[in-house]
C-alpha cells in the first residue's frame, strides 16, 4: 500500500507536447504540488514522461478515466501502477464489477496507487444528465455513483467540490475526494460548470484539488501556484 502523504494540489498538464509540459514542471516544486497527466499529453508523449517525473520526485495522478470491460481496465490500472503514479482513475459508470476487478488487480502490485472513480464530470449540469437519460440531478447522481464506488472497494471519487460536504458526511472522512473545477476568484470558468474557489473547496473538506488553466495559462504559473497556496489556510 502507498502510504506517502500526497499533495493537496495537482496541476493539470493539458499540453500538446512534452516540451511545453516540461517548461512548466521545471518551474514547479515537487514538495508543493503534484502533476496530473490526462489524455492529451499521455497520448502525445506517453509513459516515459510520466516515469521521468516520478523519478524526479513528483506525485503523479494519471487521469485516463479508464472505462472498458473488467479485464481490460484491470490490466490498464496495473500498468499505471508500474509507472509509479500515486493516483489512477476509472469511470464509476463502468459498474461495480469493473471497479472491483481493477482494485483487486492493484492489490497484487508492490506499488499501489489510490484508485478513484469519476462520478459526474465537473463540466456537466443537471440538463446534460437529462440529455443522456439520467433523471437525477448532479448531486444525486454523484452520491449514487460514489456509494457504488465505495462498495466496490475503491479509495475515493472524482467529483466537484460542491458535492464534498455531503459526500464526506455520508461516506466518511477516509473516502478520498479529488476535485477538478477549481477556479480562483476572478479567473475564467472555461468549460467548467460545477466550480468552487480553492478556499471554498478547502472549507468543504476536499482531499485534493485539480487546477489546470488558471495556472498553466497564467503569465507567471509559478506565482499563480504560490498565490493559490498562500490563499489556503494551513
Ligand atoms: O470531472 C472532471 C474530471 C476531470 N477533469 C480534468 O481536470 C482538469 C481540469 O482542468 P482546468 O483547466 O482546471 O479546467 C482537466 O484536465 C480535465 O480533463 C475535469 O475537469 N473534470
Amino acid at each position: 500500500m502507498n502510504n506517502k502523504s500526497l499533495p493537496l494540489i495537482y496541476v493539470a498538464l493539458d499540453f500538446e507536447t512534452a516540451e511545453e509540459a516540461n517548461r512548466l514542471t521545471e518551474q514547479l516544486d515537487a514538495k508543493s504540488v503534484g502533476l496530473k497527466v490526462g489524455k492529451e499529453l499521455f497520448t502525445a508523449a506517453g509513459p516515459e514522461l510520466v516515469k521521468n517525473w516520478v523519478e524526479h520526485g513528483f506525485s503523479v495522478f494519471l487521469d485516463l478515466k479508464f472505462h472498458d470491460i473488467p479485464n481490460t481496465v484491470a490490466k490498464a490500472v496495473v500498468q499505471a501502477a508500474r509507472l509509479g503514479v500515486d493516483v489512477v482513475n476509472v469511470h464509476a459508470s463502468g459498474g461495480r464489477k469493473m471497479m472491483a476487478t481493477a482494485k483487486q488487480a492493484l492489490e497484487k502490485e508492490s506499488h499501489q496507487p489510490l484508485l478513484i472513480a469519476v462520478t459526474v464530470l465537473t463540466s456537466m449540469t443537471d440538463e446534460d444528465l437529462t440529455e443522456i437519460g439520467v433523471h437525477r440531478n448532479a448531486q444525486e447522481q454523484v452520491m449514487a455513483l460514489a456509494k457504488l464506488t465505495q462498495s466496490a472497494g475503491l479509495d475515493g471519487v472524482v467529483c466537484s467540490a460542491q458535492e464534498a460536504e455531503i459526500l464526506k458526511s455520508t461516506l466518511g472522512e477516509s473516502f478520498k475526494l479529488m476535485t477538478p473545477g477549481i477556479r480562483p476568484k476572478g479567473s475564467q470558468q472555461d468549460d467548467q460548470k460545477r466550480v468552487m474557489t480553492p478556499q471554498q473547496a478547502q472549507q468543504a473538506g476536499v482531499d485534493f484539488m485539480v487546477i489546470g488553466r488558471p495556472i498553466t495559462k497564467a503569465s507567471d504559473p509559478a506565482q499563480a501556484v504560490s498565490d493559490i497556496i498562500a490563499s489556503l489556510s494551513r
